[in-house]
């Protein structure tokens, strides 16, 4: 039976995670914690250089030495990334009894969270699973993403929230804001945006009765409005 996992994201802002391990696999985890700014601890008797790097700049803290029970103390979620089963195991043994959520690396079933394939765009994020059954679909699937959500979302989402919070302050009826909020969402705003069509995006804002946010878009494409006043 495949469990059915509960998809989240969390803040880890600070909060300490304790990678076991220091291999390939240990090391693509410890970078996703650090996009995060999740505080992580590295416990290994080897690391790789760059984690090895990442120890000597103080990004990480690395004890070089092997796990022992106790070692969780404190900690919010805990990797297991050794290539060691018997290890893997006292892990994931050790964490179920602090309530402690623990991803043990090579054991789907030794699993209280997993890791997704992800996609980031500034604010938006897009997490895929196969609920542990296929990594290699999760990339794949990611690639293929990746190729339809590209860069302009991260200023659409940007936007998007401006004119949000801009149609929550007008003096209009949930039903109206409603209508509007969906009708933007519905907009190809994303194909305006890669394709630098600003006049037309600019049209469509203002006939929604809402502002051009000028600052977005030149904090994205510095000077963008002023060399066409030149012109
Ligand atoms: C259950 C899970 C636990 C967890 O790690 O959280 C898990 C488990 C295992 N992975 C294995 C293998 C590989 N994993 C990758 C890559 C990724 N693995 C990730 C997640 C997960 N892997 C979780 C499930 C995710 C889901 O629900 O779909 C990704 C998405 C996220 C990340 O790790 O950051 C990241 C892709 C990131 C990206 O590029 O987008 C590649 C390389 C590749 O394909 O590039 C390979 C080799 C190819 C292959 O085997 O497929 C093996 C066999 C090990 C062995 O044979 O020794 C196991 C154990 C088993 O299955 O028994
Ligand atoms: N979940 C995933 O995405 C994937 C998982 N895997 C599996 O993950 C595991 C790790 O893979 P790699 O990083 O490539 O292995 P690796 O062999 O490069 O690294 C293992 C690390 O564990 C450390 N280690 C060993 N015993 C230890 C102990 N008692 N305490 C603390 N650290 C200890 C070693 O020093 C080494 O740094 C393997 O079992 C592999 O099959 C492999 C590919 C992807």
């Amino acid at each position: 039976m495949i469990n059915e996992f509960f998809p989240v994201f969390l803040n880890l802002k600070n909060k300490l995670c304790i990678v076991i391990g220091g291999g390939k696999v240990a090391e693509r985890k410890v970078e996703n914690l650090l996009t995060s700014q999740a505080k992580v601890k590295v416990i290994s008797p080897e690391v790789t250089l760059k984690l090895k790097k990442l120890a000597e700049e103080g990004k990480i803290e690395w004890e070089r030495r092997v796990y022992k029970k106790g070692d969780l103390h404190s900690a919010w979620l805990v990797i297991a990334a050794t290539d060691n089963p018997e290890i893997q195991k006292e892990i994931f043994k050790e964490a179920e009894e602090k309530r402690i959520f623990c991803n043990v690396v090579d054991v789907p079933e030794l699993c209280s969270f997993i890791v997704p394939s992800t996609i980031r765009r500034g604010l938006l994020t897009i997490a895929i699973s196969t609920s542990g059954v296929s990594p290699a679909v999760a990339r794949r699937l990611r690639e293929t993403l990746e190729e339809i959500i590209g860069e302009e979302y991260v200023l659409y989402v940007e936007l998007m929230k401006d004119l949000r919070k801009q149609i929550l302050n007008l003096n209009l009826s949930s039903e109206e804001k409603e209508e509007k909020l969906q009708k933007l969402a519905l907009a190809p705003i994303p194909r305006y945006i890669k394709y630098r069509d600003f006049e037309l995006l600019k049209v469509l804002i203002e006939k929604e009765g809402l502002t051009f946010p000028t600052e977005i878009f030149e904090k994205h494409f510095p000077n963008i409005f002023s060399k066409e006043n030149e012109k």
